[in-house]
């Protein structure tokens, strides 16, 4: 069965790293279906598998067994090139150590993904300005990221992975270089962008309080879905 924009469907997923008689079991029998507009928290004790399931989920990695269904695209039987566009097209991307360009202005950085997808100039710098200035960086567009602080530079990334607005957000660890205030604030902002535009956020991370404030909670453990934790209405 299809599903729709930005729905994910993980199905008899079994991974493993590396080849012939080397092969490391990673992750077992993995099922799960995130609806659209879900904001879903990815958990697990380090090992777990967490990235590796991110990267499955990206496209990034391709299972052994088993499909992953990404916004009604069996992603596990695209091509390179397919993947590539499929990605820039439907997804977003929020790292820990925010991977911003260090010789660009923020207002380039978040520029950049339009221009992958043929944007004219002027088009994309108000919708890169708008963008920021909704992230709360009016006044910060023409810093480089060395000039700004972690908080505002994961504000950024932010910007930049919704700038062509994905269905889906995939985030590794947005908060865990932030203090605890400033993790407070980025994850009211991925909040308030998740309800506003009803994109799916799919969130590694070890933090409590992250977990806590998410609609869901999937528990990996040793390679293995344990625990699926939804949060009291
Ligand atoms: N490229 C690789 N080649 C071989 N083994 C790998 C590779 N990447 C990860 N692993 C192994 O797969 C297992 C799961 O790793 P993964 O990074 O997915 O876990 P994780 O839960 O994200 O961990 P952490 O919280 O520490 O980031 C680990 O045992 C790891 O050593």
């Amino acid at each position: 069965m299809k599903n729709a924009a930005g729905e994910l469907t993980v199905t008899g997923v079994n991974h493993s790293y590396g080849t012939g008689k080397i092969k490391v079991p990673v992750l077992f029998d993995i099922n799960l279906h995130i609806s659209k507009g879900e904001f879903v928290a990815l958990c697990g004790s380090s090992g777990s598998g967490k990235s590796t399931l991110l990267n499955l989920l990206a496209g990034l990695t391709k299972p052994d067994e088993g499909s992953v269904m990404v916004s009604g695209e069996e992603i596990s039987r695209y091509s390179e090139n397919e993947l590539c566009l499929f990605r820039r097209k439907s997804m977003g991307f929020i790292f820990q150590s925010y991977n911003l360009l260090p010789n660009l202005t923020a207002l380039e950085n978040v520029e950049l993904p339009l221009i992958f997808s043929g944007e004219s100039v002027r088009k994309r710098r108000a919708r890169a300005k708008e963008i920021l200035e909704h992230v709360g960086l009016t006044g910060r567009l023409d810093h480089k990221p060395n000039e700004l602080s972690g908080g505002q530079q994961q504000r950024v990334s932010i910007a930049r992975a919704l700038v062509n607005q994905p269905s889906i957000i995939l985030a590794d660890e947005p908060t865990g270089n932030l203090d605890s205030k400033t993790e407070q604030e980025i994850l009211t902002l991925m909040r308030q962008m998740n309800k506003e535009n009803k994109t799916t956020f799919i969130i590694v991370t070890h933090e409590q309080e992250v977990a806590e404030q998410s609609d869901r909670v999937i528990y990996l453990q040793d390679g293995r879905v344990v625990q699926k934790r939804t949060r009291p209405a």
